[in-house]
């Protein structure tokens, strides 16, 4: 008997968290190679992943089907990947007390939220005299090197950031994919403990208590998870930026924004690390080097957005209030409007009255996903542009939302948006006029159509500012403004200008040299919003005065 105990073989566990993936998995490759039975295991504890009790259904069908195609592949290796309910420490001491276990492999979740889940996970396994690893392949550097060789803390500006990471050199390859031969995997009883649910199979988000939103028109963009379906959609992605190289421009998303064809986005799947993003990364760098070989070497730029994570990564990691105003040393503490919920609701909801804002609204609510550009225009919306309301609040919307939502890149970008932070100019009041902006994105209304039924009607003239149709108009296009459709809920020529004025009181009153975030010049604030050449081309007509 003591025999055969000595020679059974002990546990090694791969605790997924995010990067759902087989390809380029620095952990999966260290879980196996302890040659002990292998455990592939996800904890849902309603923190992990960003999946919490608040998420949207979107969200969460996007994170199971990414774990069903975990599954798939796994099961076609003659193994499967374990869906458990519980804490993750009471998990992995159940799963001890079985089968004694010698080591769990995790890759780190940089953004330091995470941090208390894993220190008393980290803690637990050392009291059992488990071994752990966590390894690096959620960002292309680690972010804790940058900001050690940036002097011990993170560069302040993005131009800063690049002397940075060249300081360091490229970023890692891509690592092999695993050798599946002779990897014995282990069975988990059905019952670990009264406080843990072991799955048979990957659950349904309504099993778990997610339901549908209640959708404004039909839905357009089908968005699916899962790693097989991220390497094929990263091939298409790739003929794009392809093109792009060929026609001579780079970073094809943001040079011609379309917000009405079939969305080339890698977002989620980066989100969910079912795309690794040095994947990514090199498939695009190796891409240029072929097609500009011998002429010119590639450089950052032609990632620039990547880059732009990566940054927002670097700046959390030791900031644990990143995701806060008052409490966060890099952000303004703006005086925002008190929360008046009335208004809250209407721009959460899609009914501020302006089309364009509405239709992106809406489009996130349904799909789960929009567009950069318009992410931007949302967000002023909210804060500086218009409403003047703190920057949280669309946080917490985005975060519940989106199929990327990501703790560091949502709020980099909240702040950013707000001018809360990585902002030096603070005079960004009019960047984005809800009605021009939208009628440069969407010149023939399809968009807005698309998402607001009650406008399909409308003449083109009037789409992007309806309170203005005459009432034969509204009557002719079956709807009417304040029945149909609501009316604006705010005048935004008058609103922008208040708004201003407050930002450069702001402005004014910060007149001291202490460094702080902010871009490294006008170039990449227009890059960044998307605006045009001629700093005036976006504004209303009353802003140009
Ligand atoms: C208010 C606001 C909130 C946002 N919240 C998120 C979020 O929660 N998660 C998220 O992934 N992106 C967020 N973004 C950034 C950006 O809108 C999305 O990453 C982008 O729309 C994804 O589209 P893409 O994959 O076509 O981007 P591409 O242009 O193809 O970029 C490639 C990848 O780079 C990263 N990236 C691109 N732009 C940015 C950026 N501005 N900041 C940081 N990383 C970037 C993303 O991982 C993206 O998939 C936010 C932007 C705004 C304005």
């Amino acid at each position: 008997m003591a025999l055969i105990e000595e020679i059974s073989p002990k546990g090694s566990v791969l605790w997924f968290r995010r990067g759902l993936r087989l390809h380029d998995n620095p952990a999966l490759l260290k879980a196996l190679s302890v040659k002990q039975e292998f455990y592939p295991i996800f904890i849902f504890d309603g923190l992990s992943a960003g999946v919490t009790k608040d998420t949207s259904y979107n969200r969460v069908r996007f994170l199971l089907e990414c774990l069903q195609d975990l599954d798939e592949q796994l099961q076609q290796r003659m193994g499967k990947l374990y869906f458990i309910r519980g804490d993750p420490k009471n998990v992995f001491e159940a799963i001890h007390k079985i089968k004694p276990l010698e080591s769990v492999s995790f890759e780190l979740d940089p953004e330091p939220i995470w941090a208390s889940r894993d220190n008393k996970v980290k803690t637990c396994l050392e009291n059992c005299g488990i071994k752990w690893t966590e390894e690096i392949s959620h960002t292309l550097w680690d972010p804790h090197e940058i900001i050690e060789t940036n002097g011990g803390i993170p560069p302040l500006t993005y131009e800063m950031f690049l002397h940075t990471v060249s300081i360091i050199g490229a970023p890692p390859r891509p690592v092999d994919d695993p050798d599946w031969t002779g990897v014995q995997f282990g069975k988990l009883p059905q019952h670990l403990g009264d406080d843990i649910e072991v799955f048979q199979s990957i659950p349904s988000p309504e099993k778990l208590g997610y339901f549908p939103p209640k959708v404004f028109s039909e839905k357009i963009i089908e968005w699916t998870g899962g790693e097989q379906k991220a390497l094929l959609k990263m091939n298409e992605r790739l003929k794009v930026e392809e093109n792009a190289f060929l026609n001579g421009f780079y970073l094809p998303n943001q040079a011609k924004p379309d917000i009405l064809g079939p969305p080339t986005s890698q977002s989620a799947a980066l989100c969910f690390g079912c795309l690794s993003v040095r994947k990514f990364y090199w498939a695009i760098h190796d891409m240029y080097s072929r097609i500009y070989s011998g002429h010119s070497q590639s450089n950052q730029h032609i990632t620039g957005q990547l880059i732009w994570r990566e940054f927002f990564y670097t700046m959390c990691v030791q900031n644990q209030y990143y995701g806060e105003m008052e409490r966060n040393p890099i952000c303004l503490n703006i005086s925002w409007k008190e929360d008046v919920q009335d208004e809250i609701q209407k721009w959460e909801n899609g009914q501020t009255g302006y089309p364009f804002i509405d239709a992106v609204m809406r489009q996130m609510h349904q799909e789960g996903w929009v567009h950069h550009v318009a992410r931007n225009a949302v967000a002023c919306f909210l804060t500086r542009g218009d409403l003047w309301m703190n920057w949280e609040i669309g946080l917490r919307l985005f975060l519940r939302l989106l199929l990327d939502a990501d703790w560091c890149l949502c709020a980099g970008n909240w702040m950013w948006v707000s001018s809360s932070a990585f902002e030096q100019l603070l005079d960004c009041s009019s960047c984005v006029c809800p009605v021009s902006y939208g009628r440069r994105l969407d010149p023939q209304g399809e968009y807005i159509r698309r998402y607001i039924p009650e406008l399909r009607n409308f003449p083109q003239e009037y789409l992007y500012e309806p309170w203005k149709a005459p009432l034969d108009v509204q009557e002719r296009a079956g709807c009417f403004i304040g029945r149909e459709y609501p009316d604006r809920m705010v005048d935004h020529a008058d609103a922008s200008q208040k708004n201003r004025r407050m930002m450069r009181d702001l402005r004014l009153s910060l007149v001291d040299d202490t460094p702080h975030c902010c871009p490294s010049n006008v170039e990449e604030v227009r890059q960044f919003m998307w605006l045009p050449e001629s700093c005036t081309d976006h504004l209303c007509e009353t802003e140009k005065v």
